[in-house]
């Protein structure tokens, strides 16, 4: 196979290779993710300490309300240490009765140094539940550049660190507190992987975990340097190799500098992870924080409840954009403007036949559409569970073709064109889309059908206009039939007979020199009840031409004499 590519001068020289898990026997690629892990928003922490102006108080308050409201059960809201703000936001949330549910732990973060840590706890007095979240970057380059010293020396920080938050939680916060520890090694992802566990465990030894006492050891890939796969074996490898395993809350902090922190987190859960942190829409330094958005919607979308509520998507981005002063991309997966939205043709013909097969297949079983499993191509989920309506799925541009109009008409006016005038249709679009450009909306399809098909009182044009019409049978089955009508701006009265009301149409027309010929029809109900209307199209021969008309009305034989004049003014248009 040629590869035609040539090399670059893209100076690769500067680049190490991040360094593979030795592993052979790893089980993740095997499982499968089926419930729900354990969620931390650190939308107010690692989300907001990457703003360019950082939350203020109001802001972080709406976003705090948000998350507790989708249902976000552990929220890191803050760096107290950092200063006023951050610590006066702490402080009113806990004193506030009733601001945080009695089942939301609040969780700090702070460096392993005394006075950050002292004024961090303090800063959780009163709190019902309450973690500390201390972190010491432990990679080579850390060691060496940022802390000076030797791999002892930083696990000595880790260490120092914790007994520091354990004795100040002891002198500081009351019995009142349920209070918790995590620790992040950061840098995880850069860090040997023996190191990082030689660090949990000392980290271990002084908390000592055990029953009723979990510890959160959160690996964080603070800067992401592999691929996913990496990424879930030092999970694997971590979790095989952990002591008091069962008492560690093992907890992933992916983020997205690979543009893969998605799918890093998703296969550390299938190696065993048990917690995710994050950001909603993936807010976060440089490229971000895992999208807990993303995340929690895969698994919504294979039918694993996420345990968090999406279900008004927009009303969770509006706030967003409130409190992070940013906006959401409109490709951003499931929240996105146009990421329910089909331009192209084959698209939309495939979800216009998705949606008619999902109602013919409820029909079929007696059930509603939300009833049976949801298989509409091109639309991984119901935009309706996300709180969107299904006006944007289909939007019509010059890419598209038969299926998005004729989806239009159907969703907007519940007229069902047949196959062969969705095609003609489509091609008067196609006209108006090639000489004018753009994106023609449901408000131009329908006035451009309107001029061409039907009456248009705005605009009024064509040979004939129907006023009245009345029609006998006789016993031969023959109908002879008498039509009131302007013909040429004269008023007129035509009459024939044929074997129907249609042919007896034509029959009359032919006294005005119109001949007609009929090639197709077809009808159908617009809605249910007394005040019913029907559609008529009607695909006729006029001349050397072949056109179809449509009728509209309460009645069906009327219904069909407008679609033969539809049909008989284009061809004299
Ligand atoms: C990956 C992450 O996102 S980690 C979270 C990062 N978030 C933040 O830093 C936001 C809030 N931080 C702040 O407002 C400030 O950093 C403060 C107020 C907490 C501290 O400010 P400063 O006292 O000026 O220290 P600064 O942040 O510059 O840290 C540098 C010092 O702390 C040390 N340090 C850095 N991280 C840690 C740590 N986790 N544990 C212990 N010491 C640390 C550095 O080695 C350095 O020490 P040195 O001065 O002896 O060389
Ligand atoms: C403090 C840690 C968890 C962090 O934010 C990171 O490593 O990205």
């Amino acid at each position: 196979m040629a590869n035609r590519q040539q090399p670059s001068s893209m100076p690769t020289h500067k680049y190490g290779r991040y360094e593979q898990v030795d592993i052979p026997d790893r089980t993740w690629p095997d499982n499968r993710v089926t419930t729900a892990p354990r969620w931390l928003s650190t939308d107010l922490r690692d989300g907001n300490q990457a703003l360019i102006d950082p939350m203020s108080p109001a802001r972080k308050r709406a976003m705090f309300d948000l998350l507790v409201k989708m249902g976000y059960k552990e929220i890191e809201v803050g760096f107290p240490a950092s200063g006023q703000t951050d610590f006066d936001f702490v402080r009113s949330i806990i004193e506030e009765p009733g601001a945080i549910p009695d089942d939301v732990t609040i969780s700090v973060l702070t460096q392993a140094r005394e006075d950050l840590i002292e004024r961090t706890v303090e800063s959780l007095k009163g709190a019902k539940r309450a973690t500390v979240h201390l972190y010491n970057a432990t990679a080579p380059v850390f060691r060496r550049v940022v802390f000076r010293g030797s791999k002892d020396d930083i696990k000595q920080i880790a260490v120092d660190g914790t007994r520091l938050v354990m004795e100040y939680a002891e002198k500081l916060l009351g019995p009142e507190t349920e209070f918790g520890y995590q620790y992040s090694p950061e840098i995880f992802t850069d860090t040997e992987l023996d190191f990082a566990l030689e660090v949990c465990e000392a980290v271990m030894d002084v908390w000592q975990p055990g029953p009723g006492r979990e510890i959160i050891l959160n690996l964080p890939a603070t800067v992401e340097r592999s691929t996913p796969s990496t990424h879930a074996d030092r999970f694997e490898w971590m979790g095989r190799n952990l002591s008091r395993r069962e008492h560690v809350c093992l907890s992933i902090h992916p983020h997205n500098d690979r543009g893969t922190a998605v799918a890093a987190a998703e296969l550390a859960l299938m190696a065993g992870a048990d917690r995710v942190e994050g950001c909603l829409f993936g807010q976060g330094e440089r490229t971000g924080n895992v999208d807990l958005v993303t995340l929690g919607m895969n698994l919504f979308s294979q039918g694993v409840d996420p345990q968090i509520d999406f279900s008004d998507i927009d009303e969770i981005r509006r706030t967003w954009e409130y409190c992070n002063q940013m906006e959401v991309h409109p490709r951003h997966p499931y929240v996105g403007d146009l990421v329910y939205t089909s331009f192209s043709g084959s698209h939309q013909d495939a979800i216009k036949k998705g949606f008619d097969a999902m109602e013919a297949d409820a029909a079929a079983k007696g059930v509603t559409v939300d009833d049976i499993e949801w298989a509409v191509p091109y639309l991984p989920i119901d935009p309706k569970d996300v709180g969107r309506s299904y006006e944007a799925v289909i939007r019509v541009n010059s890419q598209s073709g038969k299926g998005g109009i004729a989806y239009v008409l159907k969703n907007d006016h519940k007229l069902e064109l047949p196959r062969r005038m969705q095609i003609e249709f489509s091609k008067i679009i196609q006209a108006k889309t090639d000489a004018e450009g753009g994106e023609v909306t449901p408000k131009d399809i329908w006035a451009t059908f309107r001029d061409e098909y039907l009456p248009n009182p705005e605009n009024p044009w064509g040979r004939i206009q129907v006023k009245n019409n009345q029609s006998t049978t006789d016993t031969d089955g023959v109908d002879t039939l008498t039509v009131e009508a302007t013909v040429d701006g004269q008023d007129t009265v035509l009459s024939g007979s044929g074997n129907g009301p249609i042919s007896a149409f034509f029959d009359a027309l032919q006294s005005v020199g119109i001949d007609v010929r009929l090639l197709d029809y077809q009808e159908h109900t617009m809605s249910e009840g007394a005040s019913a209307q029907a559609a008529s199209y009607i695909e006729c021969a006029i001349d050397d031409k072949v056109l179809w008309g449509i009728g509209i009305d309460a009645n069906t034989t009327r219904a069909s004499l407008k679609a033969v004049v539809s049909a008989v003014n284009r061809a004299t248009r």
